[in-house]
C-alpha cells in the first residue's frame, strides 16, 4: 500500500502510557459506549451549501493535515477500542487526493469483521468515478446529500454545484451495488415545500431519505434563523399527504425513523434542536488534522496529532484517547436566535464533517 509518509511531532499530551488501554472499549462518564467513528479527511469542498460555509472560506493549513497513512493508523487505534462503525466524511471526502488508498486500507477491518460498517457521507460530486471502488472496499451503504431536485436552486444553495452530476453518481453508486440514503437539510422558504416531492422520489428510487435540521455550527455571514425550520412543523406537512407510521429502524445514527405507507420507504428526522437525541449518543469526530472532538456541539477537543506522533507505539495514543473519552459531554448547547450574534460553536460543519 503506497501511502504518503508521516512528519514530525507536536505538544506531547500529559498522561503517560501506563494509563493507556489497548483492547478496552471506550466508555463515556455517562454509561455511553463510543462505537461510532467520523472522519473528516479534509476540511475542503468543491461545492460551497450557504447552510454549511461562507462562500469565502478559509480552510485548515496544508501543512497541518494528517497523511492517509496517519489517518489510517488512528483509526486502527479506534477500531482496537471497539469502534463497529467508521464513516469517512468532510469536506468532501472524495476530493481528498489518494482518497481511494485510505479506503482500500481500512476495508481490512470490514474483512476481518472488526468493523461492522465502512461508509462515506458525500455530496456525491466524484461519485461516478469512485463508485466501483468504494463497492470493492466493502462500502455497502452511503449517504449522499441532496437538498432538492430543481437544478438552479441547487445551484443557489450549494452556489454552483451541477444536480446532473450528483445524480449520475447516485445511479452509479446503485448499480455498484451500494444503498444510498438521501440527506436533505430543511431549509426554510428555500425547500420546505418540496420536501414532500423529495420523499416521493428518493423513495420512488428505492433510497431512504433522512431531513435534517439545521445547526449553527461556524460564521455562514447570514442568521441561521432565516434557514431554520423546526422538523416538527415538517412532520406535520407530511403527515398531511404521507400515511407515517413509527419505525424501530436504527442505524447507528441520529435519525429516528417513520416508514411511509404510500411509498413503502422509510423516512428519517435529525432533530438536535427540537427533539435532542444525546442520551443515546455512541460517536465521536475525528478531524483531518488529528483533532478529536468528543461532541459535534461543543468545542473541547484533543490533539491526537501529538501523541501519534510521538511514538511509533501507540500506548501514548490509547491513554490520550482514554482521557479525551472521560471528558466527553453530556450533550450540545445549540440556541438558534436572533439575539445571538455568534454561533455557540465557531467551527464550521465541514471541519467535523456533521
Ligand atoms: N447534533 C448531531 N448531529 C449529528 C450527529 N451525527 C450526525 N449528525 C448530523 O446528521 C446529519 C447526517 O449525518 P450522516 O453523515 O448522514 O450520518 P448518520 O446520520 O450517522 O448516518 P446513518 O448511518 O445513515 O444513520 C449530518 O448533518 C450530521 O451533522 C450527532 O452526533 N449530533
Ligand atoms: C458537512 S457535510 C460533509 C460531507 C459531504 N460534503 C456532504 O455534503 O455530504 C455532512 C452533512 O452535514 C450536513 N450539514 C452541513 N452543514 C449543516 C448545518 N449547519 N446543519 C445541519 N446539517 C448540516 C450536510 O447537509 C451533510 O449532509
Ligand atoms: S455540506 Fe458538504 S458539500 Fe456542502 S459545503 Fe458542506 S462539506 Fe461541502
Ligand atoms: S450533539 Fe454531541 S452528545 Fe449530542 S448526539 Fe451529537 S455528538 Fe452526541
Amino acid at each position: 500500500m503506497a501511502f504518503e509518509t508521516a512528519s514530525a511531532a507536536a505538544t506531547l499530551p500529559s498522561r503517560t502510557a501506563e494509563t493507556a488501554g489497548t483492547g478496552t472499549p471506550l466508555v463515556d462518564p455517562f454509561g455511553r459506549a463510543i462505537t461510532y467513528l467520523r472522519v473528516s479527511v479534509t476540511d475542503r469542498c468543491d461545492l460551497r451549501c450557504v447552510y454549511c460555509m461562507s462562500e469565502h472560506m478559509t480552510f485548515l493549513p496544508k501543512a497541518d493535515i494528517l497523511t492517509l497513512e496517519e489517518l489510517d493508523r488512528l483509526c486502527a487505534a479506534f477500531v482496537a477500542r471497539g469502534t463497529r462503525k467508521l464513516r469517512i466524511t468532510g469536506g468532501e471526502p472524495l476530493v481528498r487526493r489518494g482518497i481511494m488508498t485510505l479506503f482500500r486500507s481500512l476495508s481490512r477491518h470490514i474483512e476481518t469483521g472488526a468493523l461492522d460498517e465502512l461508509t462515506v457521507t458525500t455530496n456525491g460530486s466524484q461519485l461516478d468515478k469512485y463508485a466501483g471502488e468504494l463497492a470493492a472496499c466493502g462500502v455497502r451503504r452511503i449517504n449522499v446529500s441532496l437538498d432538492t431536485l430543481d437544478p438552479q436552486k441547487f445551484r443557489d444553495i450549494t452556489r454552483w454545484g451541477d444536480l446532473g452530476q450528483v445524480q449520475a453518481g447516485i445511479t452509479a453508486a446503485q448499480r455498484a451495488g451500494i444503498a444510498v440514503k438521501i440527506n436533505a437539510v430543511g431549509l426554510k422558504g428555500v425547500n420546505e415545500d418540496e420536501l414532500g416531492d423529495l420523499v416521493a422520489w428518493a423513495h420512488g428510487e428505492g433510497m431512504d431519505l433522512t431531513i435534517i435540521e439545521v445547526m449553527p455550527l461556524g460564521d455562514i455571514g447570514e442568521s441561521r434563523l432565516d434557514q431554520y425550520l423546526p422538523l416538527s412543523m415538517v412532520r406535520a406537512k407530511l403527515a398531511e399527504r404521507f400515511t407515517l407510521t413509527e419505525s424501530d429502524y436504527r442505524t447507528g445514527g441520529p435519525a429516528r425513523y417513520v416508514r411511509v405507507a404510500e411509498t413503502g420507504g422509510r423516512l428519517g428526522f435529525i432533530t438536535p434542536l427540537t427533539h435532542n437525541f444525546c442520551e443515546s449518543c455512541n460517536r465521536v469526530r475525528l478531524t483531518c488534522t488529528g483533532t478529536l472532538f468528543m461532541c459535534l456541539g461543543q468545542e473541547d477537543a484533543a490533539d491526537l496529532r501529538a501523541a501519534l506522533r510521538a511514538s511509533p507505539d501507540d500506548s501514548l495514543l490509547h491513554a490520550t484517547l482514554d482521557e479525551a473519552i472521560g471528558r466527553k459531554p453530556k450533550g450540545h448547547d445549540f440556541v438558534i436566535d436572533r439575539r445571538k450574534q455568534r454561533p455557540a460553536v465557531g467551527r464550521h460543519m465541514s471541519v467535523t464533517g456533521g
